[in-house]
């Protein structure tokens, strides 16, 4: 199976060098400043608590691309998306599956208009990772990348494409799974980062340090149950279980836990807070669900947006 993994950064860099190392047929495509570093350095990854590796990637960039891939793994940030697809369009074939990993849930009607609905599944990814001063670093346990077909409900028989995907994601230093819900696998983590996003951008820290600031643990929580909130309105209610984790992750002491739209604020980077946050908040607003935390977020990540001329 011929994958294009397309943006060598955080996401995309940890996963496909992943999978090159376990001996997937794996393609990078960049542009053309990360294609001369690339080929100049090689890959460096950074697992978390594991060893080291490097991997001498093999690189295409847009104006190279002339055959379709049988998967295109999508790991650009939000805002890179117009661009990619125009250049990813050489690669897509009658049977190319497009399995994006970006956060936030705007982008599949986006591919679906462009590619049609058929090429396209639903994935996500859980991984704490930056690329910093050329190295990919994770720093966070877990590495996780989940799909499945749109309208597949749970119990039914898995697609064949979702068990050949399968089958090219397994044993390669990463939890791969099929979710029995796509729809619901990506509004609960929708629901744990919009929160976590909106808390971490908000008050400026990591979980940690907003459970031991005067107040922090009530905002986490008023933030948490406006999103569970939503998400059930939406018709994705968290259960229990799921509930209870995402309560956890963003209210226990000492946590270093944060998520990448912070770490991008933090080093005053553009942020994906209109996907991430911002839809969120417009759905709110569209089901009647009254999120006076989560639209002061927003109207702060518009600020900050605003002040780094990215708004
Ligand atoms: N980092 C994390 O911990 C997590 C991130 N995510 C999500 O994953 C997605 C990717 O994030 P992340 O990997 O952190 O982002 P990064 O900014 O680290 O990487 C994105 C990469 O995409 C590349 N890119 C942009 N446009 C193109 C293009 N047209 N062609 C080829 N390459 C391109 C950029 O390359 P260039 O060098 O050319 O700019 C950059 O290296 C986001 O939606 C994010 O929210 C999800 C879970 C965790
Ligand atoms: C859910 C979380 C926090 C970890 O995968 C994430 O997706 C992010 O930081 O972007």
């Amino acid at each position: 199976m011929r994958i294009l993994v397309v943006g060598a950064g955080a996401v995309g860099g940890f996963f496909g060098a992943q999978l090159a190392r376990a001996g997937r047929d794996v393609t990078f495509l960049v542009r053309p400043k990360r294609a001369e570093v690339l080929r100049a350095e090689g890959l460096s990854i950074r697992p978390f608590r594991d060893e080291p590796f490097s991997h001498t990637p093999k690189t295409v960039t847009a104006d190279q691309l002339d055959d379709a891939y049988d998967v295109v793994l999508l790991s650009v940030k939000a805002y890179g998306l117009e661009q990619v697809l125009s250049d990813i369009a050489p690669a897509i074939g009658p049977t190319t599956v497009i399995l994006p990993v970006l956060n936030g849930l705007r982008h599949f009607d986006v591919l679906r208009e462009r590619f049609g609905a058929e090429r396209i599944v639903g994935g996500l990814c859980f991984i704490a990772a930056q690329l910093s001063e050329g190295v990919i670093e994770q720093i966070g346990p877990g590495a996780a990348v989940i799909f499945g077909e749109f309208g597949a409900a749970p119990g039914e028989p898995v697609s064949d494409r979702m068990l050949a995907l399968h089958s090219a994601f397994s044993d390669a230093g990463f939890s791969a799974s099929v979710a029995p819900s796509i729809e619901q696998a990506l509004w609960q983590k929708w629901v744990l980062l919009a929160a976590g996003g909106a808390l971490t951008t908000l008050l400026r820290g990591p979980v940690g340090f907003i459970v031991a600031a005067p107040g922090g643990a009530d905002v986490a929580r008023g933030i948490a149950e406006e999103s569970f909130s939503i998400a059930a309105a939406a018709g994705f209610a968290l259960d229990q279980v799921a509930r209870d984790r995402a309560l956890a992750t963003l209210t226990e002491p000492g946590s270093p836990f944060t998520t990448s739209l912070y770490r991008d604020l933090a080093q005053g980077l553009d942020v994906e807070s209109e996907q991430i946050v911002g839809d969120f908040v417009n759905r709110a607003g569209a089901l009647g669900v009254s999120v006076p935390l989560l639209a002061l977020a927003y109207t702060g990540l518009s600020v900050y947006r605003q002040s780094i001329g990215a708004a």
